[in-house]
């Protein structure tokens, strides 16, 4: 027998030794659980030995499972060995079958080691696992805290008066709420997005959002906390907590004392559920968006007797009910603010999706010369006066860009649409790299470093049909001020590649989240570059990153700008006046998709706009800012989403990849 014969013996008796198991954890499945397994693909899957009874925690099991393709849902049922898995496609879940079956991992939790064992289901049993009378999405975890935690929290709450103005503490007709991080206005049932309140959330609950996300409750920090307190006979009336307002997921804590939470489908179905002290309970989807929550103002609850079922839904059985009388309740509960409007599934009651916050924003729907006109002032003639300054704040290129350009092969010929400074032009020596740009200024820039660069417009590249291996458009489709015009761009790019070639995007996006990890890799970035980068925040690098080292007053509103800067030759301020878009603050959250971002044009100017001289003057002063003549530029942020529907539109291309980047969304594709 020579070594091939005996490697396929030894990888024989291995597949064999998995098609054991795997047939064993079936048996068991159907044999313990009533779970049947099939032979043939589908799009569910359960994982054996993938289950939170088996020490595998939510979050290690979804990233697993979310590398082979898009989970529609995973369900961990409580104390049991095996989890569910559903992706949005078979070929999702074939992968899926074919990567983890017979997958060794290290549970997180332990370190001990698990084998999955992976079998496709026709269904995934819902109804056997989530009681069908809880509100889909809704879920009660006991005992989160300890009484001794319980009591640390209650004593941490200041309700005196000298707290009422930064806490936004108020007492309503009903109760006593106390707000953390952003206030929560009763008026407009709306958070001011950008005025976060002083202090953040109070440490003290640190330790239990921790548990909440290693737990898998909850997938993201929140930033927002709202502390209720109910005396017995007070309560809070029916509502959907605002779409537009928070994110999916939104957690409550009860403390001091158990109480019942009425919910109510838009259909009249209702059901009362149990909150117990020390629980938490978690909606999300249909439960969170869908029904109402509210709990009626009384002394006391309807309750089972016999103290069986003592957290979930109370069912009506009328043989087994009594009252209970009501204690002083608080409740913690946790959300997170969205900055994007809602996109979910339940727009009769979504308010991002019914029309008046359209009405509200800026209209902004022009025709094809008014939008040509519009990039003319605010993006063209913008990059030609501040071309120096921004080329000097542009050195270092983004790690996933290069990677990109790293990995074409030897000899591809690749075009860089807005190439800027050139800044990725000299990446890969082994490429034949062009870039062109709309600014001359720009694009003899390029031309100083001895790079292939000229000046046209990314709607119409001079370059013939599919000539390109790749195409990269770096922070440039976000300055076209239709979705027209942002589509025809991709076209144009799609047009410039030969079939099977790749371009890269990136656009500047609406949620400018923090990244903590990412934002001190970007710190360090800076630190080691000076000044130059610390007035105008690159797009691509994404405003928040330095948000937190750097308090510096230099931001400030935009009409204040406007108007003090309205003096300044060189600048378009004026112009901003009338303009019906808002002009963005740097470094905050957007309000609106289609903005004006302020670039603070450091050093003097000559006639052309060039620098001629550096002020040496520190970021944020006021000097700066008397000699810094403020120039627009106009900016359509995306949302997540945005950029791969508009390129799906597009039957040549196909989207390879698509990702979050430092506050930009990209997409790979390939042309058909
Ligand atoms: O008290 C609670 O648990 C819920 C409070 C609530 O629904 C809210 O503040 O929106
Ligand atoms: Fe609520
Ligand atoms: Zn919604």
């Amino acid at each position: 027998m020579d070594s091939t014969d005996q490697s396929n013996l030894k990888r024989n008796k291995s597949e064999k030794k998995l098609l054991r198991k795997q047939i064993k954890a079936r048996n068991t499945l159907m044999r313990h659980e009533g779970i049947e397994c099939v032979s043939h693909t589908t799009q569910s899957l359960v994982v054996a030995n993938g289950g939170l009874g088996n020490g595998v925690n939510r979050h290690q099991l979804l990233r697993l499972v979310e590398e082979c393709g898009l989970v529609e849902a995973l369900l961990m049922p409580p104390n049991k060995p095996y989890s569910f898995v559903k992706y949005g496609s078979t070929e999702e879940a074939k992968k899926a079958y074919d990567t983890l079956n017979g997958k060794e991992i290290t549970l997180e939790d332990s370190n001990e080691n698990v084998t999955l064992y992976v079998n496709f289901v026709e269904k995934v049993h819902w109804e056997d696992i989530i009681p069908i009378s809880l509100p889909p999405g809704l879920m009660m975890v006991e005992e989160l805290v300890s009484p001794e935690e319980e009591q640390k929290m209650l004593e941490s709450i200041d309700w005196t008066e000298n707290e009422v103005i930064q806490n936004a503490q108020k007492s309503l007709k009903h109760r006593r709420v106390k707000h953390f991080g952003y206030e929560f206005r009763y008026d407009n049932n709306n958070v001011d997005k950008d005025k976060p309140l002083p202090g953040g959330l109070p440490e003290i609950c640190n330790t239990l959002l921790e548990t909440c996300l290693k737990q898998g409750y909850i997938k993201h920090k929140p930033d927002q906390l709202t502390i209720n307190q109910y005396e017995p006979g007070q309560g809070i009336p029916p509502h959907i907590d605002t779409h537009s307002a928070f994110e999916d997921e939104i957690i409550s804590l009860s403390l001091g004392a158990e109480i019942v939470m009425d919910f109510k489908h838009p259909d009249g179905r209702t059901v009362a559920v149990m909150l117990p002290q020390r629980s938490l309970l978690v909606m999300t989807g249909e439960s969170r968006y869908l029904w109402t929550h509210g709990i009626t103002p009384r002394k006391f609850d309807i309750v089972h007797a016999s103290g069986r079922q003592k957290v979930g839904s109370v069912t009506p059985d009328v043989g087994d009910l009594t009252l209970n009388r009501r204690g002083t309740r608080t409740s913690f509960t946790f959300r997170k603010v969205r900055r994007c409007p809602c996109n979910c599934t339940y727009p009769s009651v979504c308010d991002s999706q019914q029309g008046h916050q359209r009405e509200e924003a800026p209209s902004f729907h022009h025709s094809e010369t008014e939008a040509s006109k519009l990039e003319q002032e605010y993006v063209h003639k913008v990059y030609e006066e501040i071309a120096t300054h921004f080329s000097n704040t542009r050195h270092s290129p983004w790690p996933q860009i290069v990677e990109f350009l790293r990995t074409l092969p030897k000899g591809s010929i690749v075009a860089d649409i807005g190439c800027g400074n050139g800044k990725y032009l000299g990446i890969n020596k082994d490429l034949y790299m062009i870039g062109c740009d709309r600014s001359q200024n720009l694009v003899d820039i390029c031309g100083e470093k001895k790079f292939q660069a000229f000046v046209c417009d990314a709607l119409s590249v001079p370059v013939r049909n599919s000539s390109c291996d790749a195409c990269i458009s770096i922070a440039v489709i976000h300055h076209f001020s239709t979705a027209e015009r942002r589509l025809a761009a991709v076209r144009e790019l799609a047009r410039l590649l030969r079939p099977g070639g790749k371009a890269l995007i990136y656009v500047w996006a609406m949620e400018q989240e923090y990244n903590k990890q990412k934002s001190k890799y970007l710190k360090e970035k800076r630190a080691s570059k000076g000044k130059e980068e610390e007035i105008n925040t690159d797009v691509a690098w994404g405003l928040f990153c330095d948000q937190m080292h750097d308090n510096g007053s230099q931001h400030s509103t935009c009409s204040d700008h406007v108007l003090n800067d309205s003096k300044d030759k060189g600048s378009n301020a004026k112009q901003v006046i009338n303009s019906k878009l808002p002009v963005h603050t740097n470094r905050t959250s957007f309000h609106s998709q289609d903005v004006l971002v302020p670039w603070h044009l450091k050093g003097d100017t000559n006639k052309k706009g060039e620098c001629v001289k550096a002020l040496q003057l520190p970021a944020g002063s006021k000097e700066l800012q008397e000699f810094s003549p403020v120039f627009h530029r106009y900016y359509h942020v995306f949302c997540e989403g945005e950029l791969e529907a508009a390129c799906k539109t597009l039957a040549c291309i196909r989207i390879q990849k698509s990702y979050y980047d430092q506050g930009n969304w990209c997409v790979v594709l390939e042309k058909q």
